[in-house]
């Protein structure tokens, strides 16, 4: 679940109230016309109105669901009319009929608790009216049982809308929280655990951006530790680790945070140099391989090269969108930068003149 798939769904129940309040208003209103309460017929004008704008509107409301309707302001006018139809009604009747109002002020009270059981504010806004109404229309003795008709529901919805908030703001949290970490998760998956530099994947995921942006100027570096097998055999591979981290940090301190750094194997790296000069990447292909040099990490079986930790590296250009044939240049001039001495850099174009 996203943040708009939880938003669609609160918009959904939102819709789907005033639908439900909108349907109980045009049943009741209907309901009073066809079998009206003590066979007094009394089409008035506000059940009139009840009936063709809960109607209008339930239509409307199906044919532009994206059209927002206030549930409070609909609230209010539908107590309003309610409220004026039965203050019409009720002298219909010649005498205080206290089971008419009772029921009158039920049914509203009814629609209301069902349509609206998490909203206190509606709920009230579309009882009040016809409360006040049938309190100035009964003997004061029935008071009490219209007051506890109404209260009733009221705390019983307060209650409710409470817990409802906390499940709300708890599973809202929980969606957040769930969110945050599968960021992370995807994040994590895009770096290589031990150096912290991207892996394949995250490389992938950068150069899509890079070359969406731009697709000229970048520059792909193949490096290569000098002699690591020998290294690891002497030194072990607790050892090895801790010079792989070091290299990538020095790798990583010498370019610029805009180039894409990328642990490509075991012990080779890749580096992308973005939008560059040929001058400039031969500058920072010399600039790691110093950095890893002035590393000093001893390694006295670099057979002849040298007694310390070195890199070998073979630069090519990235050409439009050819990221395979940039690769395979690179390690065409890693390979000759290997043979022909180690601890150095050969550029594809070197090769293509010699
Ligand atoms: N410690 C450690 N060693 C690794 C890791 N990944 C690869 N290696 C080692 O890196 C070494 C690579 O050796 P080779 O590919 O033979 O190359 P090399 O010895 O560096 O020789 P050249 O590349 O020709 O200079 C192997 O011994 C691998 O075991 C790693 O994550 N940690």
């Amino acid at each position: 679940m996203t943040s708009q798939s939880w938003r669609a769904l609160r918009v959904k129940k939102y819709q789907f109230s005033l639908r439900l309040f909108l349907f109980l208003n045009l049943a009741s209103s209907l309901f009073s016309m066809l079998s009206p309460m003590h066979h007094i017929l009394a089409i008035t004008v506000p059940l009139v109105m009840i009936t063709v704008i809960s109607a209008g509107l339930l239509l409307g409301h199906w044919a532009w669901a994206e059209r927002k309707i206030n549930i409070p302001a609909i609230s209010i006018l539908f107590g309003c009319l309610w409220a004026w139809h039965v203050a019409t009604k009720t002298p219909l009747m010649h005498q205080p009929n206290f089971s008419y109002l009772v029921i009158a002020l039920l049914s509203v009270l009814f629609v209301g608790a069902i349509a609206f059981s998490n909203n206190i504010i509606a709920f009230t806004l579309h009882s009040l009216p016809v409360l006040v109404t049938c309190l100035l229309l009964s003997d004061g003795d029935q008071w009490l049982r219209m007051l506890y008709c109404f209260a009733l529901p009221v705390i019983g919805i307060t209650i409710q809308s409470v817990i409802q908030k906390r499940y709300d703001n708890f599973a809202h949290g929980l969606m957040y929280k769930l969110l945050e970490e599968r960021q992370t998760l995807n994040d994590l998956s895009m770096l290589d655990p031990l150096t912290g530099l991207y892996n394949r994947r995250g490389l992938q995921n950068r150069l899509e951006t890079l070359l969406s942006l731009d697709a000229s100027g970048h520059y792909v570096l193949l490096l290569d530790i000098d002699y690591f097998k020998a290294y690891n055999d002497h030194y072990g591979h607790m050892m090895g680790d801790q010079a792989l981290i070091q290299v990538s940090a020095a790798i990583r301190n010498a370019v610029r945070s805009r180039d894409i750094v990328t642990r490509y194997g075991g012990e080779e790296f890749m580096v992308v140099l973005t939008s560059t000069t040929p001058e400039m990447a031969l500058e920072t292909a010399e600039r790691i391989r110093q950095r890893v040099y002035d590393l000093k990490i001893s390694h006295m079986f670099n057979h002849s090269v040298a007694t310390n930790v070195t890199v070998s590296i073979g630069l090519a250009p990235l050409l439009g969108e050819d990221m395979e044939g940039a690769l395979e240049q690179a390690d065409k001039a890693l390979y000759e930068a290997k043979h022909l001495g180690r601890n150095n850099i050969l550029t594809s174009e070197a090769l293509q003149k010699a």
